[in-house]
Parts: C-alpha cells; sequence; structure tokens
C-alpha cells in the first residue's frame, strides 16, 4: 500500500494534565502515515484522486485549535477519528510527541494505528 506522509507537523493547543497546563498553549509534533493507492492521482496528475496534505494539515491545525485535552492519547484518538471521517483514510499512523514536557528526554507521546490498510 502507498502513503502519504505527513511529517514533523508542529501546532499549538491546550493539553494536559495538570492545572497551570489549562493557561497556556503548547507545542506538539506529529507525524502522519495515511494509507491510500496513489496510482490514479498519479496516472491522472490530479489532485482530487488521492488526499491533499495539505488540507489535512491545515484541518488538523484548525482542530487542535478548537480542542482542549489533558491527555496527549485523547488528541490522537479523537484527531484520529475526525480525519477518518473528513476524508478518505482507510488506514493511518499518527505519532503525537509533546516536546520539552519530560526534562530528561527529547519528546514524550503516543503512536497509534487506526482503520484497515
Ligand atoms: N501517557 C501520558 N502520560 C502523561 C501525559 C499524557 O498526556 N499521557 N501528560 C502528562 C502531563 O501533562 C505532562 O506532559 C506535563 O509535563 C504527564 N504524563
Amino acid at each position: 500500500m502507498d502513503h502519504v506522509l505527513i511529517e514533523a507537523l508542529e501546532v499549538d493547543t491546550v493539553i494536559g494534565v495538570y492545572d497551570w497546563e489549562r493557561t497556556i498553549r503548547q507545542r506538539l509534533h506529529l507525524d502522519l502515515e495515511l494509507a491510500t493507492d496513489i496510482r490514479p492521482a498519479a496516472q491522472a496528475d490530479d489532485i482530487h484522486l488521492t488526499l491533499d496534505y495539505a488540507a489535512i494539515s491545515e484541518r488538523i491545525a484548525s482542530f487542535a485549535d478548537a480542542h482542549h485535552f489533558a491527555l496527549v492519547e485523547t488528541f490522537a484518538e479523537r484527531l484520529a477519528d475526525t480525519l477518518r471521517q473528513e476524508f478518505a483514510i482507510d488506514w493511518l499512523r499518527l505519532s503525537v510527541r509533546k516536546p520539552g514536557a519530560v526534562a530528561n528526554a527529547a519528546s514524550v507521546g503516543v503512536r497509534i494505528t487506526r482503520g484497515q490498510a
């Protein structure tokens, strides 16, 4: 299966389990692999026959802006649901990283896969 990629996408959102985290915006780093057959789009050279990574990136930014969660788990799960409802995504792998959350780690976070490949 082919994949459309979105790597190291940075979004700002309100996220965290502690009270002080509810008053600030923090940066998340996202990586996505979106399974799709790219051959029809490649053959026709037509954006409408593939997953538009620009449109999906914009949707992710608006999602992050509109939602305030405690856990990165919730952010990942709800974002995956939203993208699969709004775009023709049968399968995806999504990593959500929260850099700086743990002092001695480059980043921490979750990786999920959803759907049928
Ligand atoms: N598995 C998780 N562990 C933790 C999370 C989380 O979202 N998932 N969040 C926090 C705090 O918000 C932390 O990021 C603040 O620095 C702690 N553990």
